[in-house]
C-alpha cells in the first residue's frame, strides 16, 4: 500500500513506450485506479489542489472525456459542486459549443452543452494528463463560450517536455507530479 501521494504516483503509474504512436510514451494511470488508496490519495489531492488555486467556492467540475471524468466526478463530491463532461465531438445530445484541438498523438473536437455552465459559475477543470495542453486550452475556451471561467486547471501528471503549461494561465494550473 502506498504510504502517501508521491509514493503512490511514482509506484503506480506505469509507462509504455511506443503507445499509441512510436515515439510517445504513454503515462498509463490504469493501475493507480485500480488501487484504493493510491485512488483516494489522487482524489484528495486534485480536490485539494483545486481548493488551494480556485478557492472554496466552486461551483462546477469540468472533467475531460475520458479519463478526465473518472478523476473529476468524485472531486466534484468532494468539493459540493456539480460535474459537467467535456465530451469528444458528437457524444452529448443538446445543442453544445465545440472547439477543434490538436494533442499529442492527434488532433480532435471537444464539445460541452451550452447551458451546462452558466455566466459567472466558478469553474475547476480536472484531467489526468497534461501533455501539449492542447486539450485544456481547448475546454478553457469552451468555458469561456459559456460566458463564465475557469478558476482552475488540476491534472495528476504534467509531461513538462511537451511544454503543455505555456498554453495555460501559469497561475491557475496545478500539478500532482511532473515527468
Ligand atoms: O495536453 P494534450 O496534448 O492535449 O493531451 C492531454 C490529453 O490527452 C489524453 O486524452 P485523449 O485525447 O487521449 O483521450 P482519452 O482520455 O479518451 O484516452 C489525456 O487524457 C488528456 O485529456
Ligand atoms: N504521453 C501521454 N500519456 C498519457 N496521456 C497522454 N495524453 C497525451 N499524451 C499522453
Amino acid at each position: 500500500m502506498p504510504r502517501d501521494l508521491d509514493e503512490a504516483l511514482e509506484s503506480l503509474v506505469r509507462s509504455i513506450p511506443d503507445w499509441p504512436s512510436p515515439g510517445v510514451t504513454f503515462r498509463d494511470v490504469t493501475p493507480l485506479l485500480a488501487d484504493p488508496e493510491g485512488l483516494r490519495l489522487t482524489v484528495e489531492g486534485l480536490a485539494s489542489l483545486g481548493r488551494e488555486i480556485a478557492g472554496s467556492d466552486i461551483d462546477k467540475v469540468v472533467g475531460i472525456e475520458a479519463r478526465g471524468f473518472i478523476f473529476g466526478t468524485p472531486v466534484a463530491v468532494a468539493l459540493g459542486a456539480g460535474f459537467v463532461p467535456a465530451r469528444k465531438a458528437g457524444k452529448l445530445p443538446a445543442e453544445t459549443f465545440g472547439v477543434d484541438y490538436d494533442l499529442e498523438y492527434g488532433s480532435a473536437t471537444i464539445e460541452i452543452h451550452r447551458d451546462a455552465i452558466e455566466p459567472g459559475d466558478r469553474v475547476l477543470v480536472v484531467d489526468d494528463v497534461l501533455a501539449t495542453g492542447g486539450t485544456l486550452a481547448a475546454v478553457d475556451e469552451l468555458i469561456e463560450r459559456a460566458g463564465a471561467k475557469s478558476a482552475a486547471n488540476v491534472v495528476v501528471l504534467e509531461i513538462g517536455a511537451l511544454g503543455g503549461r505555456a498554453r495555460l494561465d501559469p497561475d491557475r494550473f496545478g500539478t500532482l507530479r511532473t515527468y
